[in-house]
């Protein structure tokens, strides 16, 4: 088996070690190969996703991803940008399926902004199509309006579109998903306004027909985006297009007590996948040795559980999780008063620990 790692920028090198550590104390045999990939590949190679690392990650059994992105590269071209990496990994890897669950570990009850019996035993999962939508739409671009409100003046356009296929392929995956869960999927839209999301509500309800051991429920986005604040333990499987899964899995992400806990799967048809934290390269942290590495760590427990098959693996790094969280560690962004404030490595230190006690 083995797992390209792919650490990026910011953070994303500081937790991508801490979760390579976790890995290795596994000693599951694996071979790891790293690459540059973001603003870091883009110094080193002229482009944030180089050849060489499309290369690894493509034959790669599983990726393991940290994060891309700095505020330095903001004035380069586009298709320079550090996050063209990420776009362009799930693009070529056809990763559709982007996994981003949002648990509430008990200890971390007291991290989140919102009250405790909101989210004490919060376990949802947000399912988001991660290869089409408005991300990848054509065609898009800058231009001089010929009509609009403005005509003559500058203006800037993107192309929001899902195909039939697209929106099945991701419905079966909810639907699926909720088969092993509480059996109910929201399925997240903005119909009332474009034709996009009520081609997208009315094929969600064409695939609901084969699932009727399923409850379906669809939802505005805006609704959604309060529901999540107001009662999150309503929802179960949540299911939705690209940008909206963006935004909603980073306001679902502070339901679990910071957004350094929330991990993710981005899988394509043959189950090959791309496992990293939800979160970016936190320039504004980077650096520090503050960064939480339990989102990417859990990512890799992902990983373990959907690409390499090593179930009972995963289940010990989520236990150890949950064994320092009861510890009393926290790195900054989860601390509370009454427990100990440790930092990216030593968090790292202590899942290996508890691992291997
Ligand atoms: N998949 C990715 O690689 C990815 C995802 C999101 C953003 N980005 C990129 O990251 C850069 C920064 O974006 P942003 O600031 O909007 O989002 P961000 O997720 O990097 O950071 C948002 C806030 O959350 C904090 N944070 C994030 N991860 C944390 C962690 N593990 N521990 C503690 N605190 C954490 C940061 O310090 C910051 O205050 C941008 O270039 C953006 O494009 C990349
Ligand atoms: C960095 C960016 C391209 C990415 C996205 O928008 O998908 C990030 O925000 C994420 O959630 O993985
Ligand atoms: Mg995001």
């Amino acid at each position: 088996m083995k797992i390209a790692v792919l650490p990026g920028d910011g953070i994303g090198t500081e937790i991508v070690s801490e979760a390579v550590k976790v890995l290795e104390a596994l000693d599951l045999n694996f071979e790891m190969e790293s690459a540059l990939v973001g603003g870091a590949a883009y110094e080193a190679h002229g482009h944030p996703l180089p050849e060489s690392t499309l290369k690894l990650a493509k034959e790669a059994d599983a990726i393991l991803f940290g994060a891309v992105g700095d505020w330095k590269y903001d004035k380069l071209d586009r298709p320079l940008r550090p996050e063209q990496a990420i776009l362009g990994l799930r693009k070529n890897l056809g990763l559709f399926a982007n996994f981003r669950p949002a648990i509430c570990y008990e200890q971390l009850v007291g991290a989140s902004s919102l009250k405790p019996e909101l989210i004490a035993g919060l376990d949802i999962l947000i399912i988001r199509e991660l290869t089409g939508d408005i991300y990848f739409g054509q065609p898009r671009g800058r231009r001089v309006a010929t009509d609009g409100h403005f005509p003559g003046a500058e203006e800037a356009f993107d192309t929001m579109r899902y195909s039939r296929p697209e929106i099945e392929r991701i419905a079966h995956v909810a639907f699926q998903a909720a088969r092993k869960r509480n059996k109910k999927v929201t399925s997240v839209d903005k119909a009332n306004v474009l034709e996009t999301f009520q081609f997208w509500k009315d094929v969600v309800t064409d695939v609901h027909k084969e699932y009727p051991d399923v409850e379906l429920q669809h939802m505005y986005v805006d609704n959604a985006a309060m529901q999540l604040v107001k009662a999150p333990k309503a929802f179960d499987v949540v299911v939705t297009g690209n940008m909206f899964g963006d935004i909603l899995s980073d306001e679902a992400s502070m339901l679990t007590g910071s957004i350094g806990m929330l991990p993710s799967a981005s899988l394509n048809s043959s189950n090959q996948g791309l496992y990293e934290p939800s979160h970016g390269s936190a320039p504004d942290i980077a650096g520090k040795g503050v960064a939480n590495p339990l989102a990417t760590i859990l990512s890799a427990a992902m990983m373990l559980r959907f690409s390499l098959n090593q179930e009972a693996a995963a289940q010990r790094i989520e236990a150890a999780v949950q064994k320092v969280l009861a510890q009393g560690l926290r790195t900054p962004d989860i601390y509370s008063e009454g427990t100990t404030k440790v930092g990216t490595a030593q968090m790292g230190d202590a899942v290996v620990k508890a691992l291997t006690a």
